[in-house]
C-alpha cells in the first residue's frame, strides 16, 4: 500500500531570504543520459538531477545493457555506441515520466530490439498517439492501448525511413523522439514545429558531434550519424528556479539569489511574464561558453499587476503555468491564460487541479477550455489540499502555504521527488516553514 505523505507549511513572517541553487534542469538530465546511453565512450554528467524521472531514466538505460554510475548529481556513462545496446528482458518502467517513455520510445524505434514501455497510473491517461502516429509514418512497428493512444506500448524497432513532419501540435517531446528516430533512419528526416518549444535535444546533440540543421522552426537531421562521447554541464532547472521566482515576488520582504540557473531563451518565458507584471529580477553573469546559457537570478519582492499569457509564449513557460498562476492570485487585476490546453495532459489536469486547489485556499480561479481566469488581490488562507501526485502542484502548494494565514496541510507531498527531491531543504533555508 501507498504512504499517503502529508506536509505542514505555515505562513512566513520574515520574507524568503538567501542565496540557493537549484537541482539539475531535468529535460536536460534526461537527454544526457539517454544520448550518454548510445555515444562511444565515457560520457561525463555534472549537475545531474537525481529526482524520481531521472532515475527512471538511467533505470531503462540500464536494462537497454548500458552501464551507468550514478553517484547523487555526478554519472559517468560506459558509452559503446547504439549497436551495443541490448533487447530488455523486462517492461521498461518509466514511472511518472512522459519525457522518458516518449523520448525512449523515438530512440528505440530505430534499433531492432523489442520493447515494451510503461508507467504510473498518471503516464497510463496520458496521450501517447502524438509519438505513435509520426513513429509509425516513419516504419516503425508500434502499438499500444486504444490503437497506441495509451500506454503499455510495444515497440519492434529498426528499418525506419525517413519523414518530413509538421507537428499538430507544440511539444518538444514529440519533436525530440522523431529526431531521436531519424537518427537511425536512412535519409534526412525534418521536424517543423506549429511554435517554438525547448530545444535541448538539437543542441545536445550537436554536442555529441551530430550534424542538425535549423531552419525557423524545421529542424533536419540525416540519418545514420554516430555519437562521441562528452562532458555535459547541466544547468540548474529554471522550472524548479520558477518556484523560488514567483515566491519572491509575492511574498513580503523577500530577496532570493538562484545561481547557476539555465537561461535557454526556450525556457526564459517565466522570467518574462514575471517582469511583465512588474516582479524585480535581476539576470547577472550569463555564462554562453557550454552549450547551454547559464545565469545567476536575483529576485526582491514587488507588487504584481495582472497579465494576458497566450500563443508562442505558452511553450516557453508551459511547466511554469501553476506558478504563474499562484503570483497572478495576488496581483492587480485580472489575469487571463489561454492557448494552454497542453496543461490538461500533464501529469495531472493542471488547469482543473491548479484552480481546484487554490481556490480551496481562498483564490478565485475559473476554468476555460483551453486555460485560467485569476482574479487577483486575493487573500489565502490555509487549508487541506492536495498535489494529486503531481509535482509543480505540490511545490506551488508550499509557496502558496508560505503565504497563506494559518496552517496548510499538502496531502501526495512525497510526489515533489520527481523533480526537485530537495525541495523543502531549499525552502528551510530560505524561511522557517513551521
Ligand atoms: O521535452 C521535455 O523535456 C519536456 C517537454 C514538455 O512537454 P511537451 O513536449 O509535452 O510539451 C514539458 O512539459 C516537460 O516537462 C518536459
Ligand atoms: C510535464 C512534466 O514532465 P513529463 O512530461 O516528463 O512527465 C513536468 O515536469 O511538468
Amino acid at each position: 500500500m501507498k504512504l499517503v505523505t502529508l506536509q505542514a507549511v505555515r505562513k512566513t513572517e520574515n520574507g524568503f531570504n538567501g542565496t540557493i541553487a537549484v537541482p539539475g534542469d531535468k529535460s536536460i538530465s534526461h537527454r544526457a543520459i539517454m544520448l550518454g546511453g548510445i555515444a562511444k565512450g565515457k560520457t561525463v554528467v555534472k549537475g545531474f538531477l537525481p529526482g524520481e524521472d531521472c532515475l527512471s531514466t538511467i533505470a531503462c538505460l540500464r536494462q537497454l545493457g548500458v552501464n551507468i554510475l550514478q553517484e547523487g548529481d555526478y554519472v559517468e556513462i560506459d558509452g559503446k555506441g547504439v549497436e551495443q545496446l541490448r533487447e530488455p528482458e523486462a517492461v521498461l518502467e518509466v514511472g511518472n515520466s512522459g519525457t522518458t517513455i516518449r523520448l525512449l520510445s523515438g530512440l528505440l524505434a530505430g534499433l531492432p530490439l523489442y520493447a515494451c514501455l510503461q508507467g504510473d497510473s498518471s503516464i497510463a491517461k496520458r496521450p501517447m498517439n502524438r509519438i505513435v502516429e509520426p513513429l509509425r509514418l516513419m516504419g516503425t512497428k508500434m502499438d499500444g492501448r486504444q490503437d497506441g493512444k495509451y500506454t503499455p506500448l510495444t515497440i519492434n524497432g529498426g528499418g525506419l525511413h525517413s519523414i518530413d513532419y509538421a507537428m499538430p501540435i507544440a511539444s518538444a517531446q514529440v519533436k525530440s523522439a522523431i529526431l531521436l528516430a531519424g537518427l537511425h533512419a536512412t535519409g534526412t528526416t525534418s521536424v517543423t514545429e506549429l511554435q517554438v518549444s525547448r530545444d535541448h535535444t538539437e543542441r545536445m546533440l550537436e554536442a555529441f558531434g551530430v550534424t542538425v540543421h535549423r531552419n525557423g522552426k524545421k529542424v533536419s537531421i540525416a540519418g545514420k550519424q554516430s555519437l562521441t562521447a562528452t562532458t555535459i554541464n547541466v544547468p540548474g532547472d529554471i522550472s524548479s528556479a520558477a518556484f523560488f521566482l514567483a515566491a519572491g515576488s509575492i511574498i513580503p520582504n523577500s530577496n532570493i539569489t538562484i545561481q547557476g540557473v539555465g537561461v535557454n531563451q526556450t525556457r526564459t518565458g517565466i522570467i518574462d511574464v514575471l517582469e511583465r507584471m512588474g516582479a524585480s529580477i535581476t539576470v547577472t553573469g550569463e555564462d554562453e561558453q557550454s552549450f547551454e546559457p547559464f545565469a545567476d537570478l536575483k529576485v526582491i519582492s514587488a507588487p504584481l499587476k495582472a497579465t494576458e499569457i497566450a500563443g508562442e509564449l505558452i511553450p516557453r513557460l508551459i511547466d511554469e503555468i501553476p506558478i504563474i498562476a499562484l503570483a497572478a492570485t495576488q496581483a492587480e487585476g485580472t489575469t487571463i491564460i489561454k492557448d494552454a490546453g497542453e496543461l490538461k495532459v500533464k501529469e495531472t489536469n493542471r488547469i482543473d487541479t491548479v484552480a481546484k486547489e487554490l481556490n480551496k485556499m481562498g483564490a478565485h480561479i475559473e476554468t476555460t477550455a483551453d486555460g485560467l481566469i485569476i482574479h487577483g488581490k486575493t487573500p489565502l488562507k490555509g487549508a487541506h489540499v492536495n498535489s494529486h501526485g503531481d509535482h509543480r502542484i505540490g511545490m506551488m502548494l508550499a509557496i502558496a502555504g508560505c503565504l497563506a494565514d494559518g496552517e496548510t496541510l499538502i496531502e501526495n507531498s512525497e510526489a515533489i521527488k520527481v523533480s526537485y527531491p530537495t525541495f523543502f531543504e531549499t525552502l528551510r533555508t530560505l524561511c522557517e516553514l513551521n
